[in-house]
């Protein structure tokens, strides 16, 4: 057995390649971690126990990085282009021959684990981190094995996760010095020079993304969920900094997960165990759950402290406006262990419109839903991804293209297929701009988006009246418990009403061509949710 403490242990990672360390931590508990981290100069403190850690260079994903072996068993099963860039596997061997190496005299915090809180979709999981609070991120964000468990565990999968190596891109292959490369042969995950630790779930997201549909004919998500209290199911589709975290958090709700979630036959179950919030701007009045969260045992990244003092100061963009928190779902007080629940009765598609067109919220029928969700129209907010600063309108297929190693028509027909089965309302929530696109309208309220999507979980969605967008061809109310009508119809929050025709037309015909890619599975049932626009080539 493979204990905490239990020294230059490599019994467990030959088959990894690692035959050799410094030192070789186990599974060391939260509080080992922290005094690790702090020790090794990784973090510090914040008055709230948090532990607070700057991820280096990197403050966001870098999808440019982000690779997938090409081999027998992928080559005709991935959707090879500028999302899952195709890497050489005897270089990929060549390159794991150099970490391990390069491991050789370092201490490596190792931590066993599972993804898939559904007995028949668990992998489980091995972590070598070289950072000790990485090994605390992924205790905080995959699910934590019991005492027993930890003892018969056996790995489906290994990240090796070492942010100080950097590759040489000339010899091994990569763009530059940073990489994420997923391999389905080795079942094996290398990250090296960049100490994002989002990479590491969505690394597992990737795969779970690949062997749920494509090996286990079982749609997987990215999306949030939650239960009200009679069990029925909400789920929110969304691309990074849309509202998953935020808006899953909810008081009179109990939360199933925050990110990546898998559809059964006959329920929804979370990959992960915990969450991993923005903490950009945070306030205990908006976000009281989130707030709270923030304790011992979870982490703040990219954070800074008001001067003198060892308080987070959420206002501080000084390291990026991706500033995160990483905790266990149980610090969030309603979450549901294990995290399941049933099939969903509401989905929710979440966009952050930075053109301000769409409404705040509005209903689908199913050829709009299906439309909508192979568009995956929305902005990639500021941060998470390297390289952007401001809002940046973007078509990411199923709302989360970027993990996404199938053609994205495979999980859209999935999702199709279940959404027919079952009955459920869907909704499109703008949680975006209002009152003019980005740079001249603001941020929708997050006060009102919860209350809109409060009475739509409650019924009170059913009782209003409902007028058609012109353009969209979506039905939007006409009132809203707790917001003031004007927000509703998005035209009325625009100074210029020309100037949003032109502009929801101008997004229309964006949409159009976006879809243009998708030909040849869109059916005329898929093109009658299509807005209602001419389009000239
Ligand atoms: N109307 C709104 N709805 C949802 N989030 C909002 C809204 N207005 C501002 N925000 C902020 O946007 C961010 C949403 O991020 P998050 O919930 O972490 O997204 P995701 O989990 O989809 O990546 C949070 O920082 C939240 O406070
Ligand atoms: C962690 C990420 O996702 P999200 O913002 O959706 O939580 C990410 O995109 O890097
Ligand atoms: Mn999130």
């Amino acid at each position: 057995m493979k204990q905490s403490g239990d020294k230059t242990n490599t019994v467990g990672l030959e088959n990894i390649g690692i035959k050799e360390a410094r030192e070789v931590l186990w599974n060391l508990t939260p509080a080992e971690l922290v005094e690790e981290a702090i020790k090794n100069g990784e973090g510090v403190l914040t008055d709230n126990g948090a532990l607070m850690c700057d991820t280096g260079k990197f403050t966001g994903r870098s999808p440019k990085d982000r690779f997938i072996v090409k081999d027998a068993k992928t080559e005709d099963s991935v959707w090879w282009g500028d999302i899952n860039i195709p890497f050489d596997p005897e270089k990929f061997d060549k390159l794991h021959a150099k970490m391990v190496d390069f491991l050789k005299d370092k201490k490596l915090y190792v931590r066993d684990a599972y993804a898939g809180a559904h007995p028949d979709y668990r992998l489980n999981l091995r972590i070598v981190n070289t950072q000790a609070w990485h090994n605390l991120f992924c205790n905080n964000m995959f699910l934590r094995l019991s005492q027993e468990e930890l003892e018969n565990h056996s790995p489906d999968f290994t990240i090796i996760c070492a942010p100080e190596f950097e590759a040489d891109p000339a010899e091994d292959g990569t763009r530059q010095s940073n990489f994420a490369i997923i391999n389905f042969t080795k079942n094996m995950i290398l990250l090296g020079g960049t100490g994002y630790a989002g990479e590491m779930k969505k690394g597992i997201f990737g795969v779970l993304n690949y062997i749920l549909p494509h090996e286990k004919n079982t749609l997987s998500m990215h999306c949030s969920a939650n239960i009200g209290a009679d069990g029925d199911t909400a789920i929110f589709f969304g691309l990074s900094g849309t509202g998953k975290t935020t808006l899953s958090a909810d008081p009179n709700r109990g939360l199933i997960g925050d990110d990546e979630h898998g559809w059964t036959e006959d329920s929804v179950f979370n990959f992960e165990g915990g969450c991993y919030a923005k903490v950009i701007d945070l306030t205990r009045e908006k976000e009281p759950q989130i707030w709270d969260a923030i304790r011992f045992g979870s982490i703040v990244e990219n954070t800074r402290f008001f001067p003198g003092t060892r308080t987070v100061d959420y206002t501080n963009k000084t390291v990026t406006e991706n500033t995160r928190t990483a905790y266990p779902i149980n610090f969030i007080d309603n979450a549901i262990e294990p995290s399941r629940a049933d099939i969903p009765k509401n989905i929710f598609f979440l966009t952050a419109d930075a053109f301000g067109v769409l409404p705040p919220i509005s209903k689908l029928n199913a050829s709009q839903a299906m439309y909508h969700f192979i568009s995956g129209y929305t902005a990639k907010v500021a941060g998470t991804e390297v390289g952007i600063t401001e809002p940046q309108t973007t078509f990411s297929a199923c709302f989360g293209a970027a993990f996404l190693p199938l053609h994205p028509t495979k999980y859209a027909e999935m999702l199709g297929k279940k959404m027919e089965e079952n009955n459920v309302n869907v909704w499109l929530v703008n949680t975006g701009w209002t009152g003019g696109p980005y740079g001249v309208g603001s941020r929708m309220k997050l006060g009102y988006t919860r209350a809109m999507i409060t009475a739509a979980l409650n019924g009170e969605l059913n009782q209003v009246e409902y007028t058609k967008h012109p353009v969209f061809g979506v039905e939007m109310p006409v009132s809203c418990p707790n917001v003031p009508e004007e927000v509703l119809n998005p035209r009325n929050t625009w100074a210029n009403k020309e100037e949003y025709d032109a502009k929801a037309t101008d997004l229309a015909s964006k949409f159009v061509k976006n879809f243009q890619k998708f030909a040849d599975f869109a059916s005329d049932e898929i093109l009658a949710g299509a807005p209602n626009v001419e389009v000239t080539a």
